[in-house]
């Protein structure tokens, strides 16, 4: 059972109507790429609305410490200079990663077409996630591992030059995909991912904003064959990051279960590749009404005003997941208030997050008293009809495992329950959504 070095435990108690205007912040997934590509750019990148979560800094001091210059202004703009393809230094000590694995695996893609030796190193719930599905890629380009059965620490020596590969992948993982292109970027010749089901392509659409020769070809079935061409040479950008849908959907289902309630969530990114919540929750019933819709940082997005909805439950179609691979503790949670089942299947991804989202799940949802049943790859749960949940009780607390969508999903499921829902710590939170807690609180009336 992993726990912080210092557990902030708290009871979610429960608030009545949640109103107001609230504005998440910058997108993880996209926030940690405009780092790597501004580092690996040369000249210079402007970053506006970067997430400053922990997850994102461990990207950064990572890429500080293998050579490119990464500063804040007093105005909140990021600024990197960077080392060019080609020019990632040594680092001097090994790279913490902390709880994140989209930095681990987008890294080690990056060291595995450089003549460069890195060690990487992180928590104790990174410390247990599987690094094999990207170390057989990169293996395959030359890179080479020194791990105890593929998991951190781990120490890895670049190749230079790499050997171009076509890799299919064999399970939906952007981080993954994203791997093996970022090994193509100093690759001489043209490295090829074959992906059968989409997952999100920040990756493929920033590459290409920086100048990259990416291709992306899609079959009638539906499968993407995407391409780039190394050694690449990458521009500096000017970079918006719009807000997280991730982020967001913890506080659309609030908004849905609290009654009362109406919300504007401001500058949600909805590229399809990641709206897959949105889509779920209006099946169940959730009034989500899209606002303004337009283009930041060349994705879509929009404002979304979100009223309390009776919801019912669905079989959520499992072709979906990908779409929605983070959001699915929190639809668990609206699922418990739903009125009758919700069925998922399709989420054996879930088992190696920063936990086994389904087992801490079920057993967190059981805790605060709702009806759930866990099967091989997914939950089926009983809803209460938009009743309030029982909540924890006396001392218990619901385990987080280091695990910030588990908190804040259990934090929402807190605001519509009897006894409120205690939860063992909350700092994983500042992985993701430092100011999580703060915008809850600027929500409800005092
Ligand atoms: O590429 C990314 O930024 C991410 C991809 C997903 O992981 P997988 O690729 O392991 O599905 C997701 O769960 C993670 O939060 C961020
Ligand atoms: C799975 C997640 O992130 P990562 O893989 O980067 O740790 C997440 O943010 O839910």
């Amino acid at each position: 059972m992993s726990a912080s070095a210092t557990p902030r435990p708290r009871r979610f108690l429960p608030t009545g109507a949640l109103n107001g205007t609230i504005r998440v912040p910058g997108d993880k997934s996209i926030s940690h790429r405009s780092i790597m590509l501004g580092a690996l750019a040369l000249g210079e990148t402007r970053v506006t609305g970067l997430l400053e979560g922990e997850d994102v800094m461990s990207t950064a001091a990572a890429m500080r410490a293998m050579g490119a210059k990464i500063v804040k202004t007093d105005d909140g703009e990021w600024i990197i200079n960077g080392v060019g393809v080609g020019g990632l230094l040594q680092p001097e000590t090994a790279l913490d990663m902390g709880n994140s694995g989209t930095s681990t695996r987008l890294l080690m893609g990056l060291v595995a077409s450089h003549g460069i030796t890195a060690t990487f190193v992180g928590d104790a719930s990174l410390s247990k996630r599987p690094m094999g599905r990207v170390i057989d890629p990169l293996s395959t380009m030359g890179a080479d591992f020194t791990s105890v059965e593929g998991r951190l620490p781990l120490t890895m020596r670049g190749a230079s030059p790499a050997v171009p590969i076509t890799y299919r992948l064999p399970m939906a993982s952007a981080q993954v995909k994203s791997a093996v292109l970022l090994a193509g970027l100093n690759t001489p010749g043209i490295t090829t991912v074959i992906e059968p089901v989409p997952t999100r392509d920040h990756s493929e659409r920033m590459l290409r904003g920086f100048g990259a020769n990416l291709t992306v070809d899609v079959d009638e079935e539906g499968t993407r064959t995407i391409q780039i061409h190394g050694p690449a040479e990458l521009k500096g950008q000017t970079i918006v990051v719009p807000g997280d849908p991730s982020s967001a959907a913890f506080f659309i289902v609030a908004a849905l279960t609290v009654p009362g309630s109406d919300v504007l969530i401001e500058n949600v990114g909805l590229n399809p590749t990641r709206a897959g919540i949105v889509t779920v929750l209006r099946q169940m019933g959730g009034s989500i009404e899209e606002v303004n819709p337009r283009e930041v940082g060349g994705e879509p997005v929009a404002d979304l005003r979100v009223r309390h909805s009776q919801l019912h439950g669905i079989e959520v179609d499992p072709e979906i997941v990908p779409s929605m691979v983070d959001e699915f503790p929190v639809l668990f949670v609206a699922a418990a208030q739903a009125k009758g089942r919700t069925v998922t299947t399709g989420l054996e991804e879930l088992r190696v997050k920063e936990s086994d989202r389904i087992t801490v799940m079920r057993v967190a949802l059981e805790l605060a008293g709702a009806n759930v049943t866990e099967t091989e790859d997914g939950l089926i749960i009983d809803g209460t009809g938009g009743a309030p949940l029982p909540g924890t009780s006396g001392a218990h607390h619901v385990a987080t495992h280091l695990d910030h969508r588990i908190a804040m999903s259990m934090a929402i499921a807190g605001l519509n329950s009897m006894n409120g829902v205690a939860i063992d710590d909350t700092s994983p939170i500042a992985t993701s959504f430092p100011n999580f807690e703060a915008l809850l609180a600027s929500l409800v009336a005092r």
